[in-house]
C-alpha cells in the first residue's frame, strides 16, 4: 500500500480467483488501509468500511447507478444488454418500475404464496430425508428449492428452466472485469440470454404470475409496454442465483455452527433472523459499483466525476467499527442495518421473496432434522459478484 498525496493506492485485485475464493483477509486489509483506497489495477475507488458503503448507497445523487453498477461505464462503453430499468437507473426513470415491482413482489403481495411455499419446502425435505443421510446441500436444497417455487411464481413454462442459473451466473460475472469467469462463459451466454429474453414476452407467461402482473401494470399505464419485458428480465436475472446462494450461505452457517443450529431448533421463529444473519456474515452479493456524478469530496479523497466506486458490501458487513465480533455467525445478534440487501432507494426489492423462501425451507428442516453437519470441505464457485457455493456436503440425522 502506498499513499500518493494522502490517497492510499493498492495493487490488490479483488477479482482474482484466490480473493474471490476467500475474500475476508483482503477486506480487512482494505478496511484498515483507509476509508477510500484507489485500486490501481482497475482505476476505481474502493470502499470497504460500513460507514462509507452506507453513505454511498444512500446518496444516489452523487453515486449514480445509471452508468451501470458494474466496472463498465455505460457512458463510455456499450452495455452487454439493454440496461436494467431498476438496478441501472436513477430517479426519475427508476421510480415507476420500482413501484410496479414493489406491488408485485413486496411483502403484502407474497402473502398468498406463504402456505404453498411452506408445503413445497416440506415435500422437498421429506424427499431428501427418504434418500441418504449424506448429500450435497447445494444440489438438494439450496438450488432445488428456489427452482421449485420461483419459476412457477413468475409464470414460466416448464421447458428451458435450466437456462436460469447459468444466465444469472453470467450476469453477475458481467458486473466485474472481463476476466476468465466472463470469457469462459461467453460462448454459451448467447443461448441462455435468448431463452431468457423469449420468456419476457407476454405470451410466454402464464396468468396471475409475477410476469403477467408486470404486463398488467403496463395495461394500467403504470409502466409502458416497452418496459414490461425488461422488468420481467430483472426477475429472471435476479430471482434464482441470489436466493440459491443466500440459502446455501445459511445452510453452510448452520452446518458449521452446531450451537447455532440447536438454538434455531429450540426457537424456529428465529428462521428469518438466521437468514439475515447469514446474509450479513456471507454477503451472497459481495460488491456493486457506483459512478461519481461530479467530483465527490470525501474529506481524505476527492473521487473525480465519472470515476467508478467499488462498494464492498461483504467487507462492510464484517466491519468491526460497526459490528461486535463480526466474523461470528450469531443468532443472538440483531443483524438489521446490514447492507447485504443494499440500502436506500435501490435496496433489494426481492428481499421479501428471499426471506420467504429461506423461512419456508428452514422451518421444514428444523421440524424434521435433529442435526446437520459438514462431512467435508465446502467448495466455493468463484463469481465476480456473488459469493457462490459449488458444494456444501452435509450429514443429517432425522428428528
Ligand atoms: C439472498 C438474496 C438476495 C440478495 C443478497 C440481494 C441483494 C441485492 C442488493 C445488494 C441490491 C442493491 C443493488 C444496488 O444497490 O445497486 C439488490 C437490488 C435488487 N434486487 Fe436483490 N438480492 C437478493 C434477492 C433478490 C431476488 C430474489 C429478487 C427478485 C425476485 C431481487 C431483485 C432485486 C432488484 C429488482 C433490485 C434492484 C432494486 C432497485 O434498483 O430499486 N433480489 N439486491
Ligand atoms: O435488472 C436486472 O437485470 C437485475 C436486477 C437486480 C439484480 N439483483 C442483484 C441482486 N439482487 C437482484 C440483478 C439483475
Amino acid at each position: 500500500m502506498t499513499t500518493t498525496d494522502r490517497l492510499p493506492v493498492s495493487d490488490i485485485d479483488p477479482f482474482a480467483m484466490d480473493v474471490l475464493e476467500d475474500p475476508w483477509a483482503t477486506h480487512a486489509t482494505l478496511r484498515d488501509a483507509a476509508p477510500v483506497v484507489y485500486l490501481r489495477r482497475y482505476g476505481v475507488y474502493a470502499m470497504a468500511r460500513y460507514e462509507q458503503v452506507h453513505a454511498a448507497l444512500t446518496d444516489w445523487q452523487s453515486f449514480q447507478s445509471g452508468a451501470g453498477v458494474g466496472l463498465s461505464h455505460f457512458g463510455q462503453e456499450k452495455p452487454w444488454r439493454p440496461p436494467s430499468l431498476l438496478l441501472e437507473a436513477d430517479p426519475p426513470r427508476h421510480d415507476a418500475p420500482r413501484n410496479v415491482l414493489a406491488g408485485i413482489i413486496g411483502p403484502r403481495a407474497l402473502r398468498g404464496l406463504r402456505e404453498q411455499w411452506f408445503a413445497e419446502a416440506e415435500r422437498l425435505v421429506d424427499e431428501v430425508l427418504a434418500d441418504s443421510p449424506e448429500f450435497d446441500a447445494v444440489d438438494r436444497l439450496a438450488e432445488a428449492f428456489p427452482l421449485r417455487v420461483f419459476p412457477d411464481a413468475v409464470g414460466l413454462p416448464q421447458e428451458g428452466r435450466e437456462h436460469l442459473l447459468p444466465y444469472g451466473s453470467f450476469a453477475f460475472n458481467a458486473f466485474g472485469p472481463r476476466n476468465e469467469l466472463v470469457t469462459s462463459a461467453l460462448a454459451e451466454a448467447g443461448e441462455h440470454s435468448a431463452w431468457v429474453n423469449e420468456q419476457c414476452s407476454r405470451e410466454s407467461l402464464s396468468d396471475n404470475g409475477f410476469g403477467s402482473r408486470i404486463w398488467g401494470a403496463a395495461d394500467h399505464y403504470d409502466i409502458t409496454h416497452e418496459q414490461a419485458p425488461l422488468l420481467v428480465r430483472s426477475l429472471l436475472t435476479a430471482g434464482v442465483d441470489t436466493t440459491v446462494n443466500g440459502i446455501a450461505a445459511v445452510l453452510y452457517a448452520l452446518a458449521t455452527n452446531p450451537d447455532q443450529w440447536q438454538r434455531l431448533r429450540e426457537t424456529p421463529s428465529l428462521a428469518r433472523v438466521a437468514f439475515d444473519e447469514a446474509v450479513r456474515w456471507q454477503s451472497p452479493v459481495q460488491t456493486f459499483f457506483r459512478t461519481a456524478t461530479a467530483d465527490i469530496d470525501l474529506g481524505t479523497v476527492v473521487v473525480p466525476k465519472d470515476h467508478k466506486i467499488l462498494m464492498f458490501l461483504g467487507a462492510a458487513n464484517r466491519d468491526p467499527r460497526r459490528w461486535t465480533d463480526p466474523d461470528r455467525f450469531d443468532l443472538a445478534r440483531d443483524p438489521s442495518g446490514h447492507v447485504g440487501f443494499g440500502m436506500g432507494i435501490h435496496q433489494c426489492i426481492g428481499q421479501h421473496v428471499a426471506r420467504l423462501e429461506a423461512e419456508a425451507l428452514l422451518t421444514a428442516l428444523t421440524a424434521r432434522i435433529e442435526t446437520i453437519e459438514l462431512t467435508g470441505p465446502a467448495r466455493v464457485r468463484c463469481n465476480n459478484t456473488l459469493r457462490s457455493w459449488q458444494q456444501v456436503p452435509v450429514r443429517i440425522r432425522a428428528a
